[in-house]
């Protein structure tokens, strides 16, 4: 008790002299990782007793992508007692992708969940660029239709950029049309794609700190690697919470010995390739916050059984690090539920017709 009472004394004076801004923004409290060296020190010098293992924390995508659906719901369910019709998001879906049918199938479980009216329109894969696209004008034309995506991929003989630039940039709740991506680029208000706007709000609730940090972000895709560099690097002053960081992007070309020397160094490690275990523990330092976006299939050469994996070697690294999230209800949940969220904002900010037709 005497020796707790004096440790957080101490702590508590280390705090009031180091103000917000020297620590990198963030309040330092006996326990967060800038008092760490700290507390060993007075352990092993003082006490002599033995630091516990470190087990990293995980971040509950499931339970944090509820908090989100849950706000939106509360707002939803405003629109509703006003008397106003509710938010509207149409999913266009070609062919028969056997991933997307499933992430399709959540995010119309969210819909329902939050009070959002979902629809979803099967294309064949047969279908023509030009047919989609006709699709696409008569939704953009459509009142009732708040948020319109297609979800990715297309079949080859469709260029996906001419279908995410025919999507009107005011019901582009993926935020993947090319005016979007320049307004998101420069800080201008836009629609943020899911995953990445999924996982600033996860490293926000979670209460990351990522304002001076050193973030690796490792994949380059437009869809999910450049945005999530994108919203890391940016200036936080410029009204779009984006986060501050120093931002390495690492990609198929980086030689395995580089990325190891940029993960070693980083506060924050996002991994987008779809690559089974391509960080491991070796390659990550102590106290790391790890977001896995990596969603692979496998069959389990244990059970034979197929499942779910990200790009992390989760049992290896979870030793070291302080945060990280699992692959399934990790990173997957939070990019569902923002979707919610834009497609609420599309309604509140665009939709001219509030009146139940
Ligand atoms: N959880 C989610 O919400 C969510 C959303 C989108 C994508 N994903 C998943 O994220 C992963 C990436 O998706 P994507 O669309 O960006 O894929 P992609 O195939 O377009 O891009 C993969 C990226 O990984 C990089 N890469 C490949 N091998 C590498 C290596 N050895 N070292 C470093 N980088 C390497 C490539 O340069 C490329 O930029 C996939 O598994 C996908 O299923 C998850
Ligand atoms: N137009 C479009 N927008 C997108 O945001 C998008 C696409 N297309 N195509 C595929 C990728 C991948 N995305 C997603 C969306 C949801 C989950 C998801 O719900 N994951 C759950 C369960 C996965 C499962 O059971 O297979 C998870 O817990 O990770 C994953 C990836 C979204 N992405
Ligand atoms: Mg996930």
């Amino acid at each position: 008790m005497l020796i707790k009472r004096s440790i957080f004394i101490f702590t508590t004076q280390f705090n009031r002299k180091f103000p917000r801004k020297l620590l990198g923004n963030e309040k330092v409290q006996f326990g967060d990782d800038a008092t760490a060296g700290l507390r060993l020190l007075l352990c092993h010098r003082c006490f002599h007793s033995t630091p516990r293992r470190k087990v990293a924390k995980l971040i509950d995508g499931k339970a944090i992508a509820k908090q989100i659906k849950d706000e939106v719901k509360t707002e939803v369910d405003k629109i509703i007692s006003l008397g106003q019709r509710p938010p509207q998001l149409t999913v266009l879906l070609v062919g028969n992708n056997d991933a997307s049918v499933v992430y399709v199938r959540n995010k119309i479980k969210a819909a329902q969940y939050t009070g959002i009216i979902s629809d979803t329109i099967r294309l064949p894969d047969t279908v023509k660029e030009h047919e989609l696209i006709e699709e696409i004008n008569s939704l953009n034309n459509d009142p009732s239709c708040d948020g319109l995506l297609v979800q990715l991929p297309v079949p080859p003989h469709i260029t996906e950029r001419r279908i995410c630039d025919a999507v009107a940039p005011e019901k582009d709740v993926d935020g993947f049309n090319i005016l979007n991506i320049g307004r998101f680029c420069v800080d201008e208000e836009s629609f943020v794609p899911a995953t990445p706007a999924g996982i600033m709000e996860m490293l926000r609730r979670q209460g990351v700190e990522t304002f001076g940090k050193n973030a690796v972000v490792i994949g380059r895709s437009k869809n999910v690697g450049m945005p999530i560099a994108m919203y890391l690097h940016a200036d936080g002053e410029h009204g779009n919470n984006a986060g501050d960081a120093t931002v390495t992007i690492c990609h198929r070309y980086t030689p395995p010995e580089q990325l190891k020397v940029f993960t070693k160094t980083a506060d924050i490690i996002v991994s987008a390739t779809g690559i089974p275990n391509l960080v491991t523990a070796d390659m990550v330092k102590e106290g790391v916050t790890i977001i896995d976006v990596g969603i692979t299939r496998i069959t389990d050469p244990q059970t034979g059984k197929s499942r779910l994996v990200g790009d992390v070697d989760f049992e290896g690294v979870r030793e070291k690090a302080a945060h990280i999230t699992p692959v399934p209800g990790g990173v997957g949940p939070l990019t569902v539920a923002m979707l919610m969220k834009n497609t609420l904002t599309a309604y509140q900010k665009y939709n001219k017709y509030t009146k139940n037709t």
